[in-house]
């Protein structure tokens, strides 16, 4: 039987995994319910995918077998202690919130839930996303396996121990804005020396697109892939001494380290 799937919270990342699941044919626009606080972004949800406008959180949580909970981590504990009551006991759960764990919300329901704690990441919107995910122990094979078909039609899927959810949000989560910077710093250099804007970014984009499908496809160590682009005396590593030059290694790291101590890890 075909799943109805639930968002409940329906902002930047409900709307790119709608359009996720939707591009791939995942589910079909009849069985995908939106929720949010305000009417204007379903509204503009329903446009550009035709899913289902839900009257409010309750009704998606009664009507769906998988539900995201796709607001902020703040909205987590009045959203569950307005749906709590109208999960079914067959359907799953899926906090999506950077911080939030499975255990901290079991106990919000206060009852036995099928839950699981995913972090997507944008990507999807196009196919490309990452979703690293961890489930709790009332999820049977079958539906770990469902919830990572689900996930696989944006992009891959990792099942890894929730210890290292916190961290997978960081690297694999928050790290599309951090690209995107370094894809926006570039096109600005290649504009400084005269190359159109939108050339400049599709140049910037596909160059990191590239590099990082040579690193998933040919399993090289990523020193060994910047070693090859570095001519002997040429151009590249002219820019690979003035980028260690001015920490952008450093500067990555305590990126991530930011990330971890605003949920409260050292
Ligand atoms: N933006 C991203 O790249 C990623 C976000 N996340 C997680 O997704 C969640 C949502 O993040 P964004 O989409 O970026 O934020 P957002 O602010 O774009 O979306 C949140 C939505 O929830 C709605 N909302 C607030 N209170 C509500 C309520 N009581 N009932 C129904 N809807 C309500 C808001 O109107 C808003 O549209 C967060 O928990 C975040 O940690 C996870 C992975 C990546
Ligand atoms: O900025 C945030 O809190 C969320 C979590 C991962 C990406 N965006």
């Amino acid at each position: 039987m075909k799943k109805r799937i639930g968002f409940i919270g329906s902002g930047n990342m409900a709307s790119a995994m709608i359009a996720g699941i939707i591009n791939a044919r995942y589910s079909e626009a009849v069985d995908v319910f939106a929720s949010n606080r305000s009417i204007g972004k379903l509204l503009d949800i329903k446009e550009r995918y035709g899913v289902q406008i839900a009257e409010n959180n309750v009704s998606v949580a009664r009507n769906c077998d998988i539900i995201f909970l796709s607001v902020t981590p703040d909205m987590y504990p009045p959203v569950i202690e307005e749906i709590k009551d109208f999960i079914r006991e067959d359907a799953i759960v899926v906090l999506i919130a950077a911080g939030q764990t499975i255990s901290q919300n079991e106990e919000r329901f206060g009852r036995k839930v099928k839950m699981v704690k995913a972090m997507p990441n944008m990507p999807v919107a196009v196919g490309e996303g990452l979703t690293s995910f961890s489930t709790n122990e009332f999820m049977t094979e079958e539906e770990i396996e469902e919830i990572k078909t689900l996930f696989e039609s944006f992009g891959k899927a990792e099942l890894i121990d929730e210890s290292l959810m916190d961290i997978a949000s960081a690297v694999g989560g928050s790290s599309p804005a951090f690209v995107y910077m370094f894809i926006e710093a570039l096109a600005d250099a290649a504009v400084l020396y005269g190359m159109p804007r939108e050339q400049a970014y599709t140049v910037s984009a596909q160059a990191v697109l590239g590099s990082a499908k040579m690193v998933l496809e040919t399993g090289q160590h990523p020193g060994k892939l910047k070693d090859d682009v570095c001519s002997p005396g040429g151009t590249t590593i002219q820019s690979v001494a003035s980028l260690e030059e001015n920490g952008l290694r450093a500067a990555v790291i305590h990126a991530v380290r930011a990330n971890m101590n605003t949920i409260g890890r050292k």
